[in-house]
């Protein structure tokens, strides 16, 4: 009959210990190997996930050569092996040894049973969340794309999707509200992209990042010989849109006598470069943004409301990305996928604790920060899984945490891995230091799923 139980392979040359740690393991389909061919057999035919290996095996039972040989061929066969290997005791150097070969990790003879056992049940459970990520990560994120190019799954969003396809077919002006980094510019991009306007230009310009006295010129273009320096007619943003979709971003920016140019030019579909002398009839949908308060503006005067509302026919508010349910962790496994296929082929996935921290992160540069801290932590990350630390989420962040109990696992967190490095990953040390028993400490890095 098929066992569905996990895997574990014990590589043990002493036969009565062998049988002592198959009789422990009840809830793992347990076999064994007494040398180093039958190891690598059974790997090649069971596929086992944990494999516990002696390093002193026949022909060299008290030395380390034929087990170091058995690691390395099973770590060149199945890298994703977690090859846990036992050292004689006082052999800690081979220990050390092994790990940076690739062992997942390493137990000291003579076994402690209850020990053994909690290391082999970490290394299943996070070979299991390796499976899981690296499903996640295969899965396709078509499902969850809008418009083209924008993912989420949050209900806000989906609304905001549905809006968008439904009024990108008619003329009306759409005016989108959001915090930097929303995803305005890929939503006007999509309302483009759904409209009848999809086969000419979307001409995208950030009046903000314009100084004032070039924007008319950006926007409207200007004849050769209209002022010192125009060298050369050149048209402006909106005739370079024409018969396309016109996205003014950051539009609360524009001074005010260039809003007045710009709403005669929405009256009458006509613009004059400067310097020019004829009008010039141009079609364009302007789709605007800005992440001010336009209504503030017009009370302050300082935007003019009839602008305001040829603009703004239909506004839409697009919410920060901490106000999108999950949202943060769907995009982060998104952009891990890609910047890893761009940029570093080996990294698979995300380590549990940093989804965590993405989770519960507040994003204030909302999709753009995220974009460029996962860019930068899959280009800096030393391992398959990027952890929360390549992250970078500093530790003054701490009250951004979700609640007492997220500030709680933070600190335990932080002490562990303190006491875990100050006795250079001595576990009876360090739990001593932290004054618990082993057994707990071992019960904490399962359940924060921290690496000795
Ligand atoms: N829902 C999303 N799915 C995928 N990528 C997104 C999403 N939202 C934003 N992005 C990406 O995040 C980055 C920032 O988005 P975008 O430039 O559209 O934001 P914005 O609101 O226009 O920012 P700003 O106001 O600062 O110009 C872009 O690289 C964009 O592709």
């Amino acid at each position: 009959m098929a066992d569905s139980k996990p895997k574990l392979l014990i590589v043990e040359d002493d036969l009565g210990l062998q049988k002592q740690l198959k009789w422990s393991y009840e809830n793992f389909h347990v076999m064994c190997a007494s040398n180093r061919e039958e190891a690598i057999n059974l790997l090649r035919s069971e596929e086992p996930d944990v494999v516990t290996l002696d390093l002193g095996l026949p022909p060299d039972p008290d030395g380390v050569s034929e087990g170091f040989k058995a690691l390395d061929e099973m770590l060149k066969l199945k890298p994703d092996t977690k090859i846990i290997v036992a050292s004689g005791h006082g052999a800690r150097e081979s220990a050390m040894k092994a790990i940076s070969a690739g062992a997942w990790d390493f137990y000291q003879k003579p076994v402690d049973i209850d020990e053994l056992h909690l290391i082999v049940k970490r290394a299943f459970h996070v070979r299991e969340l390796e499976l899981q990520n690296e499903k996640s990560m295969m899965a396709p994120v078509d499902g969850e794309l809008l418009l083209g190019s924008i993912i989420t799954a949050a209900p806000e969003m989906l609304k905001i999707a549905r809006t968008i396809e439904r009024v990108a077919s008619t003329g009306v002006s759409v005016l989108l509200l959001g915090a930097s980094g929303t995803g305005k510019e890929l939503l006007a991009r999509g309302l483009h992209d759904s409209s009848d306007r999809r086969d000419k230009p979307f001409v995208a310009i950030n009046c903000g990042a314009i100084p004032e006295n070039l924007l008319e010129s950006e926007l409207f273009g200007h004849e050769k010989g209209a002022f010192t320096g125009a060298v050369k007619t050149t048209e402006g943003k909106i005739e370079l849109a024409d018969g396309g979709t016109l996205f003014l971003d950051e539009v609360g920016d524009i001074p005010l006598p260039l809003q007045v140019k710009l709403l005669r030019f929405l009256q009458e579909r006509v613009i004059e470069r400067i310097g020019g002398r004829k009008g010039i009839p141009v079609d364009v949908r302007v789709v605007c943004a800005t992440h001010q308060n336009l209504n503030k503006m017009i009370a302050d005067q300082t935007f003019r409301d009839d602008l305001f509302y040829r603009l703004a026919e239909i506004t839409v508010n697009i919410p920060p990305l901490n106000e999108r349910t999950g949202d943060a962790v769907l995009l982060a496994k998104h952009f891990l996928n890609r910047f890893a296929k761009e940029m570093n082929p080996g990294v698979k996935g995300f380590s549990a604790a940093a989804l965590t921290a993405i989770d519960q992160w507040d994003w204030p540069g909302n999709v753009r920060e995220l974009e460029n801290r996962i860019k930068r932590a899959v280009i800096m990350t030393e391992g398959k899984f990027v952890t929360a630390e390549d992250l970078e989420f500093t530790d003054d962040d701490e009250d951004l945490l979700l609640n007492l109990k997220a500030a709680r696992e933070q600190a335990d967190r932080r002490a562990i891995k303190r006491a875990i490095s100050r006795t250079e990953g001595n576990i009876s040390n360090a739990a001593k230091l932290l004054g618990i028993s082993r057994p707990t400490l071992y019960d904490l890095l399962k359940q924060y799923e921290l690496q000795v």
